[in-house]
């Protein structure tokens, strides 16, 4: 369990976060610049809050009241990061063994062996740094960190230098590595959603210094509470919009047109409506929530098609298959209700 209730107020920033987290991969994401860092800093005992407390397990980190600041070395965490570096004049199995002089002999031979057998580089114990190539450094760094036994493991972009396949790799083999031999609370921050969404368990969404969601990922991603937390999901369709209850629906007005939505969404307060790009569906007719269209400009990607397309009522960004893209001419474009969701300001 990790629980951190921190204030820090820089001349132009002020973090003011509070979560409490039990166990898993926990992923942090927020806009550049809204305190994630400064929180796996805090917690690491590199940045000392203004106020508040930091606790892992039954180990306070930090409380400034009773005026407690575990210096980091006490603290038994592992910290990597995006620019993590290997010490250039060590091979492999020194920066491993680095952190372990103080254990015998025997069980640091023992102990950096298995490690670097697990982390795929057995045959390269005596390489330096700059004989291996950026996803076998980015490994030995995972495995400095982790041989250490930390009680939690922080990791900040830790694969972001790395190229498309190299990171992709990495991140596969650095979370089956944490499933199976790592029991430890793991905070993960990261820009990129998919990322997020494939390897956290749960999800904190900051802005501006604020924690403004907490929860499982599927609920952060598909049930975001308000426009900010469904901006930083990367939800591209978000309306103003006033609505009616009739019976088992809602009725939902946006821009004059009408959008049926079941009742049990209802979100007393709410202002918005929205609906992720790739929930947009193409249709030959429907009884609600389909609209005429023309599409104003599509991008090509890889395997799917943005498409912007304007009804008479609003203009949508929908995330097409190819096959999709081919046949949606003669379509409408439909909202599904159940995939549509209210957003507080
Ligand atoms: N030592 C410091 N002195 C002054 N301001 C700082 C210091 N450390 C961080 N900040 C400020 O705190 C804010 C949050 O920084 P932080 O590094 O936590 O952002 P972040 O969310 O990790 O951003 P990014 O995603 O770009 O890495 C920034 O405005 C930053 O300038």
């Amino acid at each position: 369990m990790l629980y951190v209730a921190i204030k820090k107020t820089f001349s132009h920033f002020q973090l003011d976060v509070n979560f409490t987290i039990q166990k898993g991969v926990i992923g942090i994401l927020g806009p550049s610049g809204c305190g994630k860092s400064l929180t796996l800093q805090s917690i690491a005992g590199l940045q000392r809050p203004d106020e508040g407390v930091i606790q892992l397990n039954n180990h306070l980190f930090f409380h400034s009241d009773k005026r407690i600041h575990i210096p980091t070395r006490h603290r038994n965490v592992g910290y990597m990061f995006q620019h993590y570096a290997l010490f250039p004049h060590l091979t492999v199995y020194e920066n491993i063994a680095f952190g372990l002089k103080k254990w015998p002999k025997k069980q640091i031979q023992h102990t950096v062996t298995n490690m670097i057998e697990n982390i795929g580089l057995k045959g390269y114990e005596n390489h330096y740094p700059h004989q291996l190539s950026g996803g076998q450094q980015q490994r030995v760094a995972l495995a400095r960190t982790l041989v250490t036994q930390p009680s939690i493991l922080l990791l900040d972009e830790p694969f972001s230098a790395l190229d498309h396949h190299t990171k992709q790799a990495m991140e596969q083999q650095c979370f089956s590595y944490l499933q199976q031999h790592f029991s430890g609370l793991v905070l993960f921050v990261t820009h990129h959603l998919e990322e997020a969404y494939r390897l956290c368990d749960e999800l904190i969404l900051y802005d501006r210094g604020r924690v403004i969601q907490h929860g499982k990922k599927e609920r952060v991603f598909y049930e975001p509470e308000n426009v900010q937390a469904a901006n930083i999901v990367g939800c591209k369709n978000i309306f103003s919009c006033t609505f009616a209850e009739k019976g088992e629906q809602i009725i939902c007005y946006v821009n004059g047109a009408q959008l049926i939505v079941p009742a049990h969404k209802k979100k007393s307060g709410a202002t918005y409506v929205g609906i992720h790009s790739h929930h947009i569906r193409f249709v030959d007719d429907a009884i609600y929530n389909a609209f005429s269209f023309r599409v104003i400009r599509a991008v090509s990607n890889v395997y799917t098609y943005d498409v912007t397309i304007q009804t008479d009522h609003f203009i949508l960004q929908a995330s097409v298959s190819e096959e999709q893209w081919r046949h949606m001419h003669n379509k409408k474009v439909y909202l599904p209700p159940e995939h549509l969701f209210f957003l507080f300001e």
